[in-house]
């Protein structure tokens, strides 16, 4: 059955687990009360007696609260882990969505024993692993140095990671120096990466962890994820810590492979890739493509020593970087063999909080967060957000940008506008690709650090409350003190029942107690609110940011598309004006040709010698007649008989004319 859709705004649900306590006679200073099923469970934490500034009494929400008593197994069935995995692997005929289990705690309060186990009992990754592989064991790919699945495994994968199957990751490891050969050469890609194993003989012999040795219990037989039928699996595990702010692979093998201590470990970058454009991944890890669940035990215990070998050394228990083991389930269909398509289970391990050794007077203050880790603080900030988001306040921006932590913990669950842009763009984006609801495990020691404990539970919790707490009357105190040493005062005063002035001190006793509730109450109130305006800054400080590079990005498109469109102006123009100038040529060359055409010169051919003869005849005899005319013309006298000679001789003139 496909997991319900993730609410918009709520992205954990949070567990507390107490853990059972190793100091005798301790106070315990937290309680938990009763609650419904399936309704939040409400904790309250009271300073402890020794605490003389009576601070107020908190109380705090929880998706459940798991109690001393609670053992591995309730754990992994009672804080939905199962579903997660259920989620992680698919329905059938679609692709599963992202999980993310994790763990968050002081130093010592029980992270690692509950994520990861201890000598004897399993962690909930072990159990993980174990109803994984036993869920997709028929159906899984087992990849071997010659397996034909291992390239178009690491073809399909978009982090540039370099991918080796378990057996040749493990030889590696553990063979002997002289089998290293392979191992050495970091080459270009994955696929010749893998090349580089073949040939490496079996002979593990140095520090191999035995699977066998491992804790077996408690089992998770009983526990049944149903796989898709038509599915082909394959499982890759990868590893990596975040230590001063900086990624780092933990399964390099230099813990390992490196008798002389540490070599320089080289930070990984949190990226979009060519091939992921869509999402940040952490780029260039070593995945492990694990075939049974033996395979990725080793492989997790082959990091974790890792872990151990490459932290700080100033604390050797505790985990000082915040561990991530990632396990990706790809799955492609395996009549058709489709395309593989991957979820990822995201188990994390954070670094504790530091024990606020000095912080016995300071009470529950911003100077308390200053002695955790900065990306807990950041941590925090960005649960409170979303607790916040969650109970139906107005959307505020999480402020993941902060720490690697966080970006790491939350960047693909709040896509930014740019990368959803792309997501449209994008053929392999599914609409599953959004996570699924967290599980977040706080775990604390009831009896343990007041200070450090509540600063994460104040941190942590789904919701919180502060209530004031019953401060015993300080009039009753002497009273009793009174009482307690008889007579002796009595005589002093010289009275057997409280006076006026008794009165008075008990109204003045009252009201300081009253006042001292409410400093306690508003100092409280003032480091909480101080802190939700840092948080309030900090997101205001990403909001900017982001607009920043939204503006940035917008303005490179703008230019870019500016860009294009001058340059298809240009070269329009450009066109427009050669074929003009074309046109004109062409227009100019035949007007030429016209004009070269019209001026040819016409020449009448030459007249003969007796034409002419006739011609100047011709005119010889118009000339006479003229002289004839104009003798005529002299000749008359009067105007009138003049002028009808004229019309006379004109008459005879055109006669004269019209005659050959
Ligand atoms: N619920 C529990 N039951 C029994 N033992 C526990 C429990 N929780 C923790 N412990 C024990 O307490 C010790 C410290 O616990 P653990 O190492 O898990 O703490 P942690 O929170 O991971 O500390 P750090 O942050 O320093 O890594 C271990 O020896 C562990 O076995």
């Amino acid at each position: 059955m496909e997991p319900p859709p993730r609410p918009s705004a709520s992205l954990f649900d949070v567990y507390l687990r107490l853990r059972p306590s190793n100091a005798v006679g301790a106070e315990r200073f937290l309680d938990v009360e009763q609650s419904e099923q399936n309704t939040p469970t409400h904790i309250t934490i009271k300073p402890p007696s020794s605490d003389h500034r009576k601070r107020a009494v908190e109380k705090f929400a929880f998706t459940r609260v798991f109690e001393e008593d609670a053992v591995q197994l309730d754990i992994f069935k009672g804080t939905g882990v199962v579903p997660l995995i259920e989620g992680v692997l698919g329905a059938e005929g679609s692709e599963g969505r992202d999980g993310l289990l994790a763990t968050l705690g002081v130093t010592g309060s029980g992270k690692s024993h509950t994520i990861l186990g201890s000598k004897t009992q399993r962690g909930l990754t072990q159990m993980a692993l174990d109803v994984l592989f036993q869920s997709t064991s028929t159906q899984l790919v087992r990849p071997n140095y010659s397996s034909t699945a291992l390239p178009s495994l690491a073809a399909a994968d978009v982090s540039e990671a370099q991918l080796f199957a378990a057996s040749s990751f493990l030889d590696s490891i553990y063979s002997e120096p002289q089998t290293e050969r392979g191992y050495g050469s970091r080459a270009q890609t994955p696929m010749l990466d893998c090349s580089s194993f073949l040939g490496v003989p079996s002979t593990r012999q140095r520090n191999v962890p035995r699977p066998s040795a491992l804790p077996q219990m408690p089992s998770v037989h009983d526990v049944i994820v149903p796989a898709d039928p038509n599915a082909e699996y394959a499982i890759v595990v990868s590893m990596y810590e975040v230590y001063n702010d900086r990624i780092f692979d933990l399964l390099t093998g230099n813990a390992t492979n490196n008798k002389n201590g540490q070599q320089k470990r080289r930070a990984l970058l949190f990226k979009s890739t060519e091939q992921s454009t869509d999402r940040k991944v952490v780029a260039g890890l070593r995945k492990i493509v694990c075939g049974s669940l033996e395979d990725a035990l080793m492989v997790l215990e082959t990091g974790l020593m890792e872990r151990r070998v490459a932290g700080t050394g100033s604390n050797a228990v505790s985990s000082r970087s915040h561990g991530f083991f990632c396990v990706e389930v790809k799955k492609r269909d395996r009549t058709r063999i489709g395309p593989w398509t991957g979820s990822t289970l995201t188990i994390v391990d954070l670094a504790g909080s530091e024990r606020a050794r000095h912080a016995k007077t300071a009470g529950a203050t911003l100077a308390e967060a200053g002695k955790i880790n900065e990306s807990l603080m950041y941590l925090g900030q960005c649960m409170q957000m979303q607790s916040d988001n969650q109970e139906g306040n107005k959307q505020n921006i999480v402020p993941f940008r902060q720490c690697k932590l966080t970006e790491l913990l939350f960047s693909n669950s709040f896509p930014s506008p740019s990368t959803t842009a792309s997501h449209h763009h994008n053929h392999h984006h599914h609409p599953h690709r959004n996570p699924q609801k967290a599980i977040m495990i706080v775990t604390a020691d009831p009896v343990g650090d007041f200070n450090a404990t509540s600063q994460i539970l104040r941190y942590s919790a789904l919701a919180r409350e502060v209530t004031v707490p019953r401060i015993p009357s300080v009039t009753s105190t002497i009273l009793s003190g009174t009482t307690a040493i008889g007579g002796k005062s009595q005589l002093a005063s010289g009275r057997n029942s409280p006076s006026v002035p008794y009165e008075e001190l008990e109204q003045a006793t009252q009201e300081i107690a009253r006042l001292c509730e409410e400093v306690d109450v508003l100092a409280l109130r003032l480091a909480e609110e101080t802190a939700r305006r840092k948080a309030a800054e900090a997101s205001w400080r990403a909001a900017e940011e982001h607009m920043l590079e939204v503006e940035q990005n917008v303005r490179d498109d703008c230019f870019a598309e500016m860009e294009m469109r001058i340059e298809a102006e240009r070269r329009r123009w450009k066109g427009a004006w050669d074929e003009e100038a074309d046109r004109n040529d062409e227009h100019l060359d035949r007007k030429i040709e016209v004009l070269v055409q019209g001026i040819q010169v016409y020449e009448d051919p030459a007249p003969s010698e007796s034409e002419r003869v006739e011609e100047l005849e011709r005119e010889n005899e118009a000339l006479k007649r003229k002289v004839e005319l104009l003798e005529r013309e002299v000749q008359c006298k009067s105007p009138v008989k003049k002028q009808r000679v004229l019309k006379a001789k004109k008459w005879e003139v055109d006669l004269g004319s019209d005659s050959p």
